[in-house]
């Protein structure tokens, strides 16, 4: 994607020194678009723990470099097994993660460790790669979801979001963004309701951010009002990412999208999940009860993190402070994820096309996995 005409990924190496990894730190957007230099897998694991980085596909990608990183400083055995572990662990939910490690040292284990630091950059690199033709293949096919809606509705569509699944989630394009942006490059006429996403603002900074860039419509809403939207006929279709779908539909993604699931059921309007394959767990099935849940700091919950707005400070207008929300002594609690049931999906978008939330459906695009499904 384009910021001021030059095009990016959300991960890549720099060109200057052929080693370092450069991101957008995602803590600083969209009041600044800082790039940060990472050249440690510490450094890698500290910018996935703080959300510098963030997106389940772009948190794999992300540290798949960031083994690369290690085995820079020691490629034996030992070190790779460790570093590996250690960035495994940075963030629980969002399977992507443990795939791309995984991926990795399936590749690695077999290689000597003199020749490991460019098989690490090669495979992470090929990652990345396979990981922009997914989220375009997704487009395409989330595209022909929306055409349809748009062609019942006079080339008009209204699309609800939630959090933020877009090209700075991925290496590019983003998930559930990726049929809207294709929609609009096409001239449809697609708003898009973005849901804030307390208690991190994701949807009201990095959703919204995008989406201006790209001059596609929107407006950001609190996230309760979905449902009363909804109710209204303002919602044609909800459209979210993932952190992890179950063998049998169940989906995790960021706290809320279950409410948002259910008021749309109730609301007979469409909810859709955009997922790369990379983001199927076939190792479980319940993901209520199997998938582990992120449990961030109460202090994300208990403030909020933005640019002082006049009138009352208008000397300081534009700096970036913590505001206090909660009274001192009240505790706050923070789940980052929750699962929506497979019955309130009713369909998966992946690189494939388009299947229904049940292990059936998943099967029916990815028929190589029965035996690991069985
Ligand atoms: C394509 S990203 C899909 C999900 O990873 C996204 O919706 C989400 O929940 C991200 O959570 P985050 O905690 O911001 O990493």
């Amino acid at each position: 994607m384009k910021i001021d005409n030059v095009a990016y990924r959300s991960v890549w190496v720099d060109p200057q020194d052929g080693w370092t990894v450069r991101i957008f730190d995602q803590t600083r957007l969209p009041w600044s678009i800082d790039v940060l230099r990472l050249s440690t897998a510490d450094e890698v694991a500290h910018a996935i723990r703080t959300m510098q980085v963030r997106g389940a596909p772009l948190i794999g990608a992300v540290a798949a470099y960031g083994l690369a990183l290690a085995l820079r400083e020691d490629a034996s055995d030992t070190a790779m097994e460790r570093e590996a572990a250690m960035l495994a662990e940075t963030r629980p939910t969002a399977i992507n993660l443990r795939w791309a490690i995984g991926r990795m040292l399936a590749r690695l284990r077999g290689v000597a460790p003199h020749s490991r630091v460019q098989a690490a950059y090669d495979e992470a690199a090929a990652i990345c790669d396979e990981d922009v033709a997914q989220n375009e293949a997704i487009g395409r096919n989330g595209l022909s979801l929306l055409s349809e809606i748009a062609a019942r509705r006079g080339n008009r569509v209204d699309v609800l979001t939630h959090c933020n699944a877009g090209w700075i989630a991925t290496v590019d394009w983003g998930t559930a963004l990726a049929p809207i942006y294709m929609a609009h490059d096409q001239g449809i006429d697609v708003h898009v309701w973005v849901d804030e996403t307390r208690p991190r603002n994701q949807g009201a900074l990095l959703t919204a951010w995008e989406l201006g860039r790209h001059g596609v419509p929107h407006t950001v809403i609190a996230d309760n009002a979905g449902g009363h939207l909804m109710q209204h006929g303002k919602v044609d279709a909800v459209i979210v990412g993932t952190d992890r779908v179950t063998r049998q539909g169940d989906v995790a993604n960021k706290i809320g999208t279950y409410l948002k699931a259910l008021a749309a059921h109730d609301n007979g309007v469409p909810f859709w999940v955009a997922l790369p394959s990379t983001t199927i767990d076939w190792t479980i099935g319940d993901g209520v009860r199997e998938i582990e849940i992120e449990e961030r700091n109460a202090d994300e919950v208990g403030a909020i993190t933005g640019p002082l707005v006049g009138p009352g400070d208008v000397d300081r207008e534009g700096e970036v402070r913590t505001i206090r929300l909660v009274p001192p002594g009240s505790r706050a609690a923070n789940p980052a994820f929750d699962v929506t049931p497979a019955r309130l999906v009713s369909g998966l978008i992946t690189e494939r096309g388009v299947c229904a939330a049940s292990e059936a459906g998943l099967l029916s695009l990815f028929p190589e996995r029965r035996q690991t499904a069985a």
